[in-house]
Parts: structure tokens; sequence; C-alpha cells
């Protein structure tokens, strides 16, 4: 019989997991490894940095907001191209001299042209350097200040740049808390010198989304006179608007919306825009430029428009009868533009249509315009500028041919007029018509007397539409 097989060896002993240490496991860990201490050592010292950095920011943030006062103006308000008109005027040879001013010299400058006509018809062009997108400092009334302006491209949403990238601009003006009763100072200053530039001037304002801005340079104000009407008509007009204009209190006490519509109706080249544009300068309002077609204009935007157009101002919408045919359905869901007709009315006099406006509307088709368009509370006046009469043919070659520099003769301007108009009275009698952007065209082109013996040639059948416009 074999022997038993002998005890097997007994099992090592397990290591623990963990060695037994007095106490916990890290100080023994930290203590025995000195990398560790390193990177602990490390990561004290950024913790107090950031910490310092933090409390340094906030301590300048806050003193920030205690002592310095910033104002901002964006490209959108019209103080905006009032200040940089400033910041270029201060610049240039003229105010450098100024003291209230001293710039310290801009490293980031921006060029505008600028063209002055003179009176003989010639003109100068000269280049006026800006301040650029940049920081800026000047001194004003022995105040720093820093003008930081700043451009960049967005994507404007309505109006006629819907769609379009445009340059967004700010400038920000920081100076001490205590000199910022300077800022509403520097703003006067800005704007009468903007004023000054826009005296005597016409501003059009077209729609940016539901703001109005001014659109291009202000114009020149055409004289009323220059647009010949029949005899009377432009009288009968300018009445009506300063009865209007003189009766805010009258409205007012008998609750009557302080709003008023005009619409001038007649063929092509009659005079119309033209007349609202000289009108307008006559009594030192602008102009808003309404297009009712315009990509992205909605019937509320459209609500904000009417109802928010700058103060002293007509509202013009051309062509009255392209936005909307007689109530013409052209889709199950409105109509051919993007503003319903529904909402035009409601915006000519609805409830929350705007106070104190004065709204033109024009069209060559009186006929095709819906009856609830033009009844009394949104067209108040309406009025036929037609093509030429006689009269104003005369009156036309008149102003073109006489007048103090004219190189003909009065009696010959005289003479020559008289034949026109009795020219012109044939012509009616057989039912033939100019338009006057006819005549003024012809004028243009010829001698006073070339002018009368060739205008037979202009008048057509009284359609309106002439040979030379085709
Ligand atoms: N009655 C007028 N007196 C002086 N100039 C005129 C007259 N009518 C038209 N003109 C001239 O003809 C051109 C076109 O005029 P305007 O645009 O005002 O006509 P309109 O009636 O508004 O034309 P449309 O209906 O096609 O818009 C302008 O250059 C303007 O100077």
């Amino acid at each position: 019989m074999e022997s038993p097989p002998p005890p097997l060896p007994p099992p090592p002993p397990v290591p623990d997991a963990v060695p037994h240490a007095s106490g916990s496991f890290l100080p023994s860990f930290v203590a025995d490894n000195q990398l560790f201490q390193g990177g602990l050592g490390l990561m004290g010292i950024g913790a107090a940095v950031a910490v310092a950095r933090t409390g340094t920011l906030w301590a300048s943030n806050i003193l920030r907001r205690r002592m310095l006062v910033s104002l901002e103006i964006d490209n959108r308000d019209r103080a905006y191209e009032w200040f940089l008109a400033w910041m270029a005027h201060r610049t240039s040879g003229a105010a450098s001299a100024s003291r209230s001013v001293s710039w310290i010299r801009s490293h980031e400058l921006s060029v505008e042209t600028m063209i002055e006509r003179r009176p003989n018809g010639s003109s100068s062009v000269f280049f006026q350097l800006v301040a650029g997108p940049g920081t800026h400092w000047f001194k004003y009334r022995g105040a720093w200040m820093q003008v930081k302006r700043e451009r960049e491209t967005r994507s404007m949403m309505g109006g006629q740049q819907a769609g379009m990238s445009v340059p967004w601009e700010t400038v920000t003006l920081t100076t001490l808390s205590r000199d910022r009763r300077l800022f509403p100072q520097l703003l006067a200053e800005a704007r009468d010198l903007g004023m000054q530039g826009q005296e005597g001037k016409l501003v059009i304002h077209t729609a940016w989304g539901i703001e109005w801005r001014p659109f291009g340079k202000p114009r020149r104000k055409r004289p009323l006179q220059s647009v010949v009407l029949e005899p009377g008509m432009s009288d009968k007009i300018e009445q009506d608007i300063k009865a209007f204009l003189s009766r805010r209190q009258w409205y007012a006490d008998r609750g009557i919306p302080y709003r008023r519509g005009y619409l001038l109706h007649g063929p092509p080249g009659s005079g119309k825009t033209s007349y609202i544009q000289a009108l307008a300068g006559s009594f030192s309002y602008d102009i808003c430029l309404l297009n009712l077609s315009e990509r992205g204009l909605a019937d509320d935007k459209l609500n904000h428009l009417l109802s928010n157009a700058p103060e002293r101002s007509f509202v013009l919408i051309e062509d009255v009868d392209a936005a909307f045919n007689k109530r013409v359905q052209t889709s199950a869901d409105g109509y051919q533009s993007s503003v319903t007709f529904s909402g035009l009315l409601n915006a000519l006099d609805g409830v929350a249509s705007g106070e104190e406006r004065i709204i033109f509307m024009t069209t060559n088709h009186l006929e095709r315009l819906d009856p609830a368009l033009i009844r009394p509370g949104r067209v108040d006046f309406s009025a036929l500028i037609d093509n030429a009469s006689p009269a104003q043919a005369r009156e036309l070659f008149q102003r073109f041919y006489g007048g103090a520099n004219s190189q003909v003769a009065a009696d010959d301007v005289e003479v020559l007029a008289r034949k026109l108009q009795e020219m012109a009275e044939t012509k009616l009698k057989n039912g033939e018509t100019v338009s006057m952007a006819a005549l003024q065209g012809h004028f243009i082109r010829h001698s006073p007397d070339e002018a009368v013996a060739r205008c037979p040639e202009l008048f057509v059948s009284n359609t309106g539409i002439l040979k030379k416009d085709l």
C-alpha cells in the first residue's frame, strides 16, 4: 500500500488591498511622493493667480462702473451721422483751432469724399479724413473722451435692404463719470452742425424694417413755382394743407384723428411726384417714401411705419394702384403684394393707425382704385394733375427761357410763349395733348425758336402717351 501524499504547503498570506497605515492613506502618499507635492503646489499657485485675476477684473469693473460713463450711438440713430460729421468737422482745418476740442492723432482713419458745387456750376472735390473704426481720444471742454468706433456686417431684416448685408456701426463715447454732463452738450453741437447741413434741404426717408432712415444726402429743395400746375391748383392744395396744419386743436377738441390724405391722379409725367416734393420743401417738411410692394413689408410693419413717421414729414405712396388693383384676389391667401389690402385700409385709418400724419398718394389710373381706398377719411383731398394745358405750356416755356439770366430778349420770349399757347390751344381742340415731362425734355434740347417750331410733333391724341415717350 502506497504512503499518503505529503500535506500541501499553507496558502501565502493575502496581501492587504490597502497596507494598514496609521490614519488615512493620503497624507502618507503625499509625504512620500514629491511629484505629487509639486503638482499640488502648482495647482495652488494657479488657483491664487486665478483668484487674483478675477478679483482685479471685478474691481476694475466696479471702478469702471463707478468712475466712467459710456454713451453708445448706433448707425440707425440720426445722432450717428451728426456725430461723425461733428468729428470730421472738428478734425478738419476749419475747426481744429477750436478751443473746445483737441484730438490725439488717430491711427485708424477713413475718408469721406465731399463734392462742393458752386453757384456758377463748377464743383470742387475734397477728402475729409475722419476717425475710422478703432479707438480714438480727444479732449472736449477740458475732459478726455475715448471714442470707440466699431463696424460689423449684419443682414437686414425687411425694408429695401432686406436680406442684404449692411455695415452696422456703433460709436461708444467714454469719459469720467463726473463729466457725463458734457454728452448732451456735445450731441447738441453735433445736431446743430448736422441741421445746418440740412437747412434748406429736403430729407427723403425710406423704410428700414420698421424704422424710417434718411436715404442718401439731403437734397436741395425744389422751388414750388418750378412745378407748373393748372392755374389755381397749387394754391388750392397749399391752402388745404395750411388749414389742416392750423387746426390741430380743433381736431383734438372733437376727438377726430389728426390725419389727412391727399390723392394726386393723372397721366404719367404730369408733375405729381415733383409737386409733392416741392410742396414738402415749401413747408420745410421731409418726405417718407413708402413702397407698398417692398419685399418683407407686411401689414404689421406697414402699420408701424405709418404710425411712426418722423415729425414734420409727408408720407408718399406712389402709384398706389400698382400695389393693389381693385381688390384682385390673386391667390387663396391674399393679394399680389406682401401687404394685404385690408392691412393698408386699416393702416390708413384703422384704430391703431397713427395721429398727426399727412399722406400723399399718386396714381396714373384713378379708375383702378378701390372705392374703399379713396373714401373720405383715407383720401380727404383728390386732384387731377393733367397733361399740359396751353397756359401751363406757356408758363413752363417762360420759366425755361425767360428770367434775368436769359440769353433771349424778354419781348421775344413773350412772343414765342404766346405763339406756343395758341398752337397748344389748336391741338387741344383736336383732342391732342402733351405731358409736361415731354415739354420739359423738349425745352432742354432746343433753343426757344426751335422749341416752338418743333413743338407740334410732341402732341398726340388724348391718350396721354406721347410719341417721344414711346
Ligand atoms: N407740371 C410740371 N412742371 C414742371 N415740370 C414737370 C411737370 N410735370 C412733370 N415735370 C417734369 O417731368 C419729370 C417727371 O415729373 P414727375 O415724376 O413729377 O411726374 P409724375 O406725374 O409723378 O410721373 P409718374 O406718374 O410717371 O410718376 C420731372 O423731371 C419734372 O421736372
